[in-house]
């Protein structure tokens, strides 16, 4: 096992009260140029359940209920909201950490899921003098430990449907789209992130037909994003005679806005509109066995990181390093 004084976790951060919304929005979109009334738009989703992205609280569960595995002090650090990484590696230095593994709440590689984290990370050191060196556990879209928090949340969600359509029902596994371009160069050799996706997928689905899709496009219309989205595969579907689906979210690993809204809402309502029966798995969120791959992350000789290449996973071009 590597030697660590401690555990860090980072995860994206979200807003906990109205106020927080917009200038949470606004670090996450720094310096890209996204037009104001996109934020506004989105802000209405954060409003609308009371300016509190769940992201947070389920955070604080997953430290809660890693606390009784990991015998290391555990530290939290967002990319966008409070605990901000400046603020925990500050804490961390203060405390004569001097070596920590990083569990980055996000299972593949991208420049938004991966890149973005360890440069964010980096940025932190920078500013706090003194910070530990941080070391960031291995991606885990195909541990066990991920597939079988998925895998049991899948049958669970499958139960949820009326009797006669569990059999027919079609698995949809879904995940945050991202441009075309940021897909292309994702991972040491282009294409980790939709192929990492589909070997995660096939894991959870055994012998159940299942497609790969996309959520939460953004961005310029004109810029290409990985398609289909949700709601027009569902459309779909329906179409050529799948009479039931159920979503399974595996490009997240808790139910928070990008899940609640853009699935449980655009999504059922979709599918209400169709008559089609659906539901949705949980995200792997505090499923003992997503808790305890994060200890057994931990117990690996030192992780061997595709992404450690400063080249890996790359800003699209014409964007600048956020
Ligand atoms: C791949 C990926 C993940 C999964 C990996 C991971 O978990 O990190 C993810 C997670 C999340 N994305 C989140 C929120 C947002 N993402 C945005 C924008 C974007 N996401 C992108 C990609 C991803 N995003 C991209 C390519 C953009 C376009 C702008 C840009 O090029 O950077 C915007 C800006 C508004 C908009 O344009 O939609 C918001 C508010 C939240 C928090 C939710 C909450 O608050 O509960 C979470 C967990
Ligand atoms: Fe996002």
């Amino acid at each position: 096992m590597a030697r660590y004084d401690a555990l860090l976790i980072v995860s994206f951060g979200g807003p906990e009260k109205p106020e927080d919304v917009m200038p949470f929005l606004e670090n996450v979109v720094r310096g890209r140029g996204v037009p104001r009334d996109r934020l506004l738009e989105v802000a209405t989703h954060y409003q609308d359940v009371g300016g509190v992205s769940p992201i947070n609280q389920q955070c604080r569960d997953l430290i809660a209920a890693l606390r009784p595995e990991v015998d290391l002090p555990i530290y939290w650090g967002n990319r966008n909201w409070h605990p901000f990484l400046t603020d925990t590696l500050r804490k961390m230095a203060a405390d004569g950490v001097t070596r920590a593994a990083a569990f980055i709440t996000a299972a593949n590689s991208s420049y938004s899921s991966c890149r973005q984290y360890l440069d964010d990370i980096a940025r932190a050191q920078a500013e706090v003098p003194g910070s530990p060196e941080i070391v960031r556990l291995r991606h885990f879209f195909d541990h066990p430990g991920f597939v079988a928090a998925m895998t049991d949340h899948t049958r669970e969600a499958v139960a949820r449907l009326p009797e006669e359509h569990r059999d027919g029902a079609r698995l949809v596994f879904t995940a945050h789209s991202i441009p075309v371009s940021m897909a292309a160069s994702s991972g040491p050799s282009g294409g980790a992130y939709e192929a990492q996706l589909r070997a995660t997928a096939a894991l959870v689905a055994g012998d159940r037909p299942w497609d790969l899709v996309w959520q939460s496009r953004s961005g310029p219309p004109q810029v290409p994003w990985l398609e289909p989205d949700v709601c027009d595969h569902l459309r779909a579907l329906h179409a050529s005679g799948t009479r039931a689906a159920v979503l399974v979210p595996i490009g997240f690993v808790s139910d928070h806005m990008e899940v609640v809204y853009d699935l449980d809402t655009e999504a059922a309502a979709v599918a209400a509109e169709l008559g089609m029966p659906l539901t949705r798995a949980a995200t792997a969120g505090v499923h003992p066995r997503f808790v305890s791959m994060v200890r057994e992350l931990l117990e690996e000789p030192e992780p061997v990181l595709s992404c450690a290449s400063a080249t890996c996973c790359p800003a699209p071009r014409g964007r600048p390093e956020s």
